[in-house]
């Protein structure tokens, strides 16, 4: 996608900063743990999981009817249902219990006839019960300590119904521990922008664009434009990512550079040559990659989508998915930049990306109605492009 893999102006091209996150990604080591249920969706698996019981778990009926031992026909001695104690003692041939699906067996039988198949008459029944069917036998599907899911798998719904179901509270997951910091002394979190004051719109979109990509964010906390604070909090980082809100430009406020060779931070990104989102950075300290996103929303999205994806995605080995098989063909008046690659936000209709409009850098309007970014090199001359994503 895009891109020469040479420097310009001090940005690095887009394809080539997305190569630079990915190999970030893969030199970190981010720890297993275990996470309740709830949370581990979407994660990737950082062990394998062994089944800590059989399925089934006990003997039960497969469906409603009469369990029965021996030959027929059965007198019935019982009603066994879900959730109750087994009937009985167990069956004796000759013997049946009314039984219910899911319903524990009693010791001894033989088959579950089911009531369709059955003929019921005076407390006895008959019918062709075939032996060994319609019960579910202990640990004929799994086995106990049996390996279910591996390594590297990522967590989906019907994985974390089936880790239940084999017993267990919590998964051992890579999920790479995020902090924000969203830094500005005009950004306030509750209520309207208006007199110089703008509402935080990056703090609530990152943990969500996290997620997605794997990591998990553990804390995020807001400071204004204090230098000082802005090394404490950096050099305190307890954290796999620290993703760092606004102060990536050359404002009297905007520290982050500044502070990151203070800091002795090795910078693995330093601008991409992209629109919007050009003053993003990568840096790397002590164990913690610092990504800094620029301030404007619409241009934080586009970064995050440029560095903090693929670094995540690197971090635990699992695909991309903002990864678009593509190219698609563009529709519409869309102007390559002589230098930068443009991020312009696009809906697919009939295998068509058409422009949506309203993607300037200080709005999320366009990205919000998108269903994907449509990746335009420098240089491009229309036709197909490729796309990005958007979750
Ligand atoms: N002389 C130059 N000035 C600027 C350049 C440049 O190359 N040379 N680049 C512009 C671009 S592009 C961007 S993007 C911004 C990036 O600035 P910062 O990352 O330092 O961010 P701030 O200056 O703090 O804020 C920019 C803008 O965004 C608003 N903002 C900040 N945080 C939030 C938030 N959490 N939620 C909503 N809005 C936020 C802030 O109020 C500003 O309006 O620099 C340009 N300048
Ligand atoms: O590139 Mo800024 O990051 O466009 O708004």
């Amino acid at each position: 996608m895009g891109g020469c893999g040479s420097d310009h102006g001090g940005s690095l091209d887009w394809s080539s900063a997305r190569d630079r996150a990915r190999a970030a990604g893969g030199r970190a080591a981010v720890a297993v743990r275990a996470v309740p249920l709830a949370r581990a969706a979407g994660a990737v698996l950082g062990a394998d999981v062994r089944a800590l019981t059989g399925v089934p778990a006990f003997d039960a009926a497969a469906m409603d009817g009469f369990a029965v031992a021996g030959a027929g026909p059965w007198e019935l001695v019982g009603t066994s249902l879900a959730g109750a104690p087994a009937a009985g003692a167990g069956l004796a041939p000759g013997q049946a219990v009314e039984i219910a699906t899911g319903a524990r067996v009693p010791k001894g039988t033989e088959a579950v006839l089911p009531y369709e198949r059955a003929e019921r008459r005076q407390g006895r029944v008959a019918g062709p019960a075939e032996a060994g069917r319609h019960v579910r036998w202990t640990g004929e599907e799994t086995a106990p300590g049996e390996t279910v899911l591996t390594r590297g798998t990522v967590v989906g719904p019907a994985a974390l119904g089936l880790a239940a179901s084999l017993g267990h509270e919590t998964l051992p997951v890579l999920a790479p521990r995020v902090a924000v910091l969203v830094t500005g002394a005009e950004v306030t979190t509750s209520g309207l922008s208006g007199e110089g004051f703008v509402r935080d719109a990056i703090g609530p979109m990152l943990p969500a664009l996290v997620e997605w990509a794997g990591g998990r964010v553990d804390r995020l906390d807001h400071q204004g434009d204090d230098r000082a604070a802005l090394a404490e909090a950096i050099a305190a980082a307890d954290a796999d990512l620290l993703v760092v809100c606004g102060s990536s430009s050359k404002g009297p406020a905007d520290h982050l550079r500044a502070v990151l060779a203070d800091l002795g931070a090795e910078v693995l990104v330093d601008g991409v040559a992209c629109r919007p989102g050009h003053p993003q950075l990568l840096a790397r300290r002590a164990g913690t990659v610092i990504a800094g996103l620029p301030g404007n929303p619409g241009a934080a999205l586009v970064a995050a989508l440029t560095l903090v994806v693929p670094l995540l995605c690197a971090m635990t080995g699992r695909p991309d998915p903002s990864w678009w098989p593509g190219p698609v063909p563009v529709a519409g008046e869309v102007a390559a930049h002589p230098r930068d690659t443009r991020l312009v936000a696009v809906r697919v209709q009939d295998g068509t990306a058409v422009p949506v409009g309203h993607d300037r850098p200080a709005s999320l309007r366009g990205a919000a109605l998108a269903d994907a970014y449509a990746v335009v090199p420098p240089g491009w001359r229309g036709g197909g492009a490729e796309l990005l994503r958007l979750p």
